[in-house]
């Protein structure tokens, strides 16, 4: 559905590229997260999947079509949520949704019976008269997301969604994104939550410096690492020793003399272990 080739983009104040000659393929119906550390190159890859940005070298292909800026037959097939709020704080949810929808060129009736679904499946119709500004953080970012649908796109790019929110709305979120996806929805979501890609991405990438480290399933990724952990308190740092069954873990821990944790693993080690290591690209 995406296929990214050789994606590149330098900006020119920085000696660096931001993104560096990625390739990467994005399957229909999949739902695929960007992980990587602030800076390492996330939202200027969605950025030129969206063609906010022109890449500096590279393409882009949508459907095995060159995704370009005047191709407004591929733009229309995906939607982009943003980190920020970009939402006018003075209109109600009606008005948001009416003017998106005219904006791309929808009749008025198609605007009107889509936004009620929409708003019905995000929980907000209670809400449909409130302007923007008396929102809470959680009730503008599905706003933004119904928004983003209200035109039915096949894929949709998500940068940071849950970011800010409280756990209630996060978990709502990931309920509401997980029956997206299943019902077809292609889904692409960077986040700094790697609990929220374990809970609902097929595959992620890692990225670093503008490269993608690694890219595979988290749950892949975690068998690798050893499915059980022991974390080791020495008095000053915690030390985590990765082992593939409990039997195994327990084994170790039994010698340990020092405080201990004994737990499944997580996503979030593998991303530590990255992070600190040299991983080849997969
Ligand atoms: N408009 C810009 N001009 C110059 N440099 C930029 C610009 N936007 C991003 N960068 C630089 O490009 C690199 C990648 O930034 P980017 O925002 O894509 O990373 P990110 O992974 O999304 O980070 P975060 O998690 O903090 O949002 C960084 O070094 C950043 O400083």
């Amino acid at each position: 559905m995406i296929e990214l080739r050789n994606l590149t983009k330098s900006y020119p104040s920085q000696t660096e590229p931001a993104v560096k000659s990625v390739n990467m393929h994005v399957e229909k119906g999949e739902f695929f997260g960007l992980l990587g550390p602030n800076g390492a190159g996330k939202t200027t890859m969605i950025e030129m999947m969206t063609t906010l940005l022109l890449p500096t070298q590279g393409e882009i292909m949508i459907s095995g079509q060159k995704l370009e800026r005047h191709r407004v037959d591929l733009k229309k097939k995906f939607s982009l949520v943003t980190q920020e709020y970009s939402l006018r704080s003075d209109m109600n949810l009606n008005q948001i949704m009416e003017l998106q929808g005219r904006l791309h060129g929808m009749p008025i009736k198609r605007i009107r019976s889509r936004s009620d679904e929409l708003l019905e499946v995000c929980d907000l119709v209670k809400h449909r008269k409130k302007i923007v500004r008396k929102l809470s953080g959680g009730m503008k970012r599905k706003l933004m997301l119904c928004r983003a649908l209200l035109t039915e796109p096949e894929i949709i790019f998500l940068d940071e969604p849950t970011a800010g929110l409280d756990l209630m709305f996060r978990r709502q979120m990931w309920d509401l994104l997980r029956k997206l996806n299943e019902e077809g929805l292609t889904i692409m979501l960077t986040t700094h939550y790697i609990e929220e890609a374990e809970a609902l991405c097929h595959r992620v990438a890692m990225m670093r410096s503008g490269e993608i480290v690694r890219l595979e399933n988290p749950r892949k990724l975690i068998m690798e690492l050893g499915e059980f952990s022991v974390d080791v308190f020495d008095g000053n740092v915690t030390k985590s020793y990765y082992f593939e069954n409990k039997e195994m873990a327990l084994a170790f821990a039994s010698t340990i003399e020092n405080r201990i944790n004994i737990r499944s693993t997580s996503l979030e080690d593998v991303f530590v272990k990255i992070s600190e290591s040299g991983v080849e690209i997969s």
